[in-house]
């Protein structure tokens, strides 16, 4: 009888994409178990390659006539992929299109992926001068990137000839942070003894010695050369003569850089407790119900979250928070951590790898049973979820826009069935396909209508800069809200103002009339292509040139769209010299701990304006801010994008549920271009319902989600004509599986046609049922793996966040 171990190969092509047979050797029998990271020999030549352990079967009966290979090594005493996050890898790499060994590699911390080494050695035909030119007097030559061009070409040609060997060794980048700790290995009286035999000129061993006689418990190592002022080679010697004994422990790195206040429980309010209620019964009953919590800024929805949590602590389980790019609101952390202090563990971008390493060990030990993190927290290995909370769930940031392109919402949604615990999608303006969802009860709509306490919702003026223009010369500031402003600061109070960077100078609108040029086909705008001159529709391919006279009003101050935040600074300064700013953006923040720092710099009322991108929209919670000033609300307007509205109302909701949060009522004010435009009237009066109503009208009419699915194909090569040739074959293959009531858009070139010197043409498929759909498109991806040697690339995207 052999074991046999199903393996899923680090070799990302589709031929490898299902489990390969290899043979247990004796010496692991009954050791290898599913999950495990494991070397073994992968096709010609037998390089070494690393591989997950998919499925062991222990009493194989092996097809004689196939001699399997066998596991050369195992690289973890333990899985390090549970049960149910293989299962995932599974699901996700048949929903994604991706890879299982990229989906499972997903899922880890960057310090568990595999690391390659190339080794070369010379054989014995190799002539003496060669070796020595090449290899010196060592043995082997690590073949990296560091190596001359001109030495890679020639080990190329060596290899081909047979004359050096070429090995291959996998290893883990992970890395245990260790201390030295130091402990007295003799007692005190053996310590006496033993200092009356040095001489008198030791000193240094001489304080050791009377070191270790007083001080009885374990210390580190560099913290007692601190304290006594020693060298490590004095500790040496020390052990050297059996005073102490040194050991190398295992420590977290730890990720918080600032303390946190202890909160309790808050009183809830009636919304809040129907809500809180309704979560805790379904993790009660272990029911996997997805609620959408909807509620208006300020509403209290945190609390509600960390409630639902508490209570499936107290059940003895764990829980999940995801929230947006955790580095934008570290006030939301903060708050999670003040209620169940060491028990969180947090997962983001921000950390270090090591940092995520050693968070990531914390939640597979079970030492934290309270994750928050953004997107890819979602693949903690928590093992007994009790509640899942997405917060924000409508922001697009929780879709990877690389392979996989998984969405963490649906896969939060995966876990909570396997689980059978609650999920709970947070917002204010939830996404149009949640609502939706919740519309037709698949989803529990639980509502928070109104402000906690009852605060009211804040004024919104909308302010029309066609208007400002004609009676002031060009600002960035309009007169009503730099009044606004200058009576903040004569009565102490804060202000946000908000920058709104998307779709920056990617589109050309007109700075009298506030005219975008549309695509004459679509209902849609046109894009600037600055590397062709022109004006391109992403749906249709329609172009056009460049205008320089407004085709509209005839004016000439047709503009680029877009002003930086430097810009604005330097205008603040002049107009209200008196008032001290902190600018955020990407260059104020690029640090780390930049964000909490000038976070916590407002907060301490050290600066009157707050002036950022969209990083200031979500999550701060400021009582003393009172007036909220959008500079430019239409950027996002005007992008050609089916979710251009749905994202401009977001954001200006959010943005203006800054405002007023605590005692004192808040004040809005949105300068636009487009004042009449549905997106914007209805953010003046923050009535989401309103507007799903208007845009679910809106997107039944286009044929867009919710309505249909979609899926996005981009083909890309460094030779424009090769990917647009290959968009169109693959046209021709999906039409003939498709229905009539499928519509593709395209192929079109991509938003941004070159991007690495690659060209990208794509095609859009809406559809509603399409059973051979899939297959196809898996079809396409292995044909082109074929041809991916030429360049060509093929991505697919389902459910895209945008169709550009
Ligand atoms: N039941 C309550 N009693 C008193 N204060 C509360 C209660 N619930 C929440 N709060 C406070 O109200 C403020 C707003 O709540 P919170 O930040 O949770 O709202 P939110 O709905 O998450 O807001 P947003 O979506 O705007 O970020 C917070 O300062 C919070 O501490
Ligand atoms: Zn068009
Ligand atoms: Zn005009």
């Amino acid at each position: 009888m052999t074991q046999i171990a199903e393996v899923i190969v680090d070799v990302p092509t589709m031929q490898t994409n299902t489990p390969y047979s290899y043979e247990i050797p004796p010496a692991l029998v009954d050791q290898i178990q599913p999950g495990m990271r494991v070397v073994v020999p992968f096709g010609k030549g037998s390089r070494k390659v690393q591989g997950f352990v998919w499925q062991v079967d222990a009493t194989a009966q092996p097809d004689p006539d196939v001699t399997l290979k066998a596991i050369d090594n195992v690289m973890d005493p333990a899985p390090i992929v549970n049960a149910e996050l293989l299962q995932l890898a599974d699901w996700l790499a048949r929903t994604t299109y991706a890879f299982t060994i990229t989906c499972l590699q997903t899922m880890l911390p960057n310090a568990l992926k595999a690391k390659y080494q190339k080794w070369v050695s010379p054989t014995d035909q190799l002539p003496d001068d060669r070796r020595t030119s090449l290899f010196g007097d060592q043995k082997e030559l690590l073949w990296d990137d560091s190596l001359p061009a001109e030495t890679v070409k020639q080990l190329l040609l060596l290899n081909r000839q047979h004359l050096i060997k070429i090995r291959y060794e996998v290893s883990s980048k992970s890395q245990v942070k260790k201390v030295m700790m130091v402990k007295p290995a003799m007692s005190a009286e053996e310590l006496h003894v033993a200092k009356n035999s040095l001489r008198k000129s030791a000193v240094k061993q001489i304080k050791l010695v009377d070191y270790l006689m007083t001080h009885r418990h374990e210390i580190r190592q560099t913290e007692l050369e601190r304290a006594i002022t020693i060298s490590s080679s004095t500790l040496k010697t020390g052990e050297a003569n059996g005073w102490l004994s040194r050991q190398a422990v295992e420590v977290y790195r730890d990720p918080f850089q600032t303390a946190v206040v202890k909160t309790k429980p808050l009183q809830l309010n009636p919304d809040q407790t129907k809500a809180v209620t309704a979560i805790c019964a379904a993790t009660n009953q272990e029911k996997a119900e997805t609620f959408l919590l909807e509620g208006v800024t300020g509403s209290g929805k945190t609390e509600v979250y960390l409630q639902a949590i508490a209570n499936a602590l107290s059940r003895g389980k764990q829980a999940l928070m995801l929230v947006p790019e955790i580095s934008l609101t570290p006030q939301i952390v903060g708050r999670v951590r003040g209620r169940f202090g060491q028990q969180v563990a947090v997962l983001h971008s921000g950390l270090s790898s090591g940092e995520r390493f050693d968070e990531w060990r914390r939640i597979q030990r079970g030492e934290a049973r309270v994750v928050v993190g953004a997107r890819s927290a979602v693949f903690a290995p928590l093992t007994d979820l009790g509640v899942i909370v997405v917060d924000e769930e409508h922001e697009s940031s929780y879709k990877q826009d690389d392979n996989p392109r998984y969405h963490a919402r649906d896969v939060a949604l995966w876990r909570a069935r396997y689980h059978h615990c609650p999920v709970v999608l947070g917002s204010a303006t939830p996404s149009l396909e949640s609502r939706a969802r919740a519309e037709k009860n698949v989803y529990t709509r639980l509502l928070l209508p109104n402000r906690v306490n009852n605060q009211q919702l804040p004024q919104v003026t909308i302010v029309d800069m066609t208007e400002e223009l004609r009676h002031h010369k060009e600002s960035s500031f309009s007169s009503v809200l730099l009044r606004a402003l200058k009576e903040r600061l004569e009565r102490g109070e804060q202000s946000l103002l908000m920058l709104n960077r998307r779709g920056f100078s990617s589109f050309v609108m007109c700075r009298d009339c506030g005219f975008v040029l549309q695509c004459p086909n679509c209902d849609i705008s046109l894009t600037l292509h600055m590397d062709t001159k022109t004006m391109k529709c992403h749906y249709c391919g329609h172009e056009e040139p460049i205008p320089h006279v407004c085709p509209n009003c005839h004016g000439r101050h047709i503009r680029y769209y877009g002003t930086g935040t430097q810009k604005v600074e330097q205008e603040l300064t002049e107009l209200l010299p008196d008032a001290r700013v902190i600018r955020m953006d990407v260059d104020t923040t690029r640090r780390k701990g930049a964000h909490e720092r000038l976070l916590k710099q407002f907060g301490d009322h050290q600066a009157d304006i707050l002036l950022g991108t969209q990083m200031i929209a979500k999550g701060l919670d400021f009582p003393d801010v009172t007036l909220v000033g959008v500079l430019n609300a239409d950027t996002a307007l005007g992008l050609p994008d089916f979710r251009a509205s749905e994202r401009t109302f977001q954001l200006l909701t959010q943005v203006s549920g800054r405002a007023g949060r605590a005692e004192k009522t808040g004040e809005v004010f949105i300068q636009t271009y487009n004042p009449d435009h549905y997106a914007i009237q209805l953010a003046k009066t923050q009535n989401y319902e309103r507007f799903f109503g208007r845009e679910m009208q809106l997107r039944h009419r286009g044929n867009y989600p919710p309505y249909y699915f979609a899926v996005k194909i981009m083909a890309s090569d460094v030779d424009e004509r090769k990917a647009a040739e290959a968009m169109v074959k693959i046209v021709r293959q999906l039409k003939q599986v498709l229905s009539p009531q499928a519509i593709t858009l395209g192929p079109t070139p991509g938003a941004i046609a070159r991007v690495n010197k690659r060209y990208y043409y794509q095609l859009v498929i809406k559809y509603k049922h399409e059973p051979k759909l899939d297959s196809a498109l898996f079809k396409i991806l292995s044909q082109a793996q074929k041809q991916s040697r030429s360049g060509l690339q093929i991505a697919i995207d389902r459910n895209p966040m945008s169709f550009m």
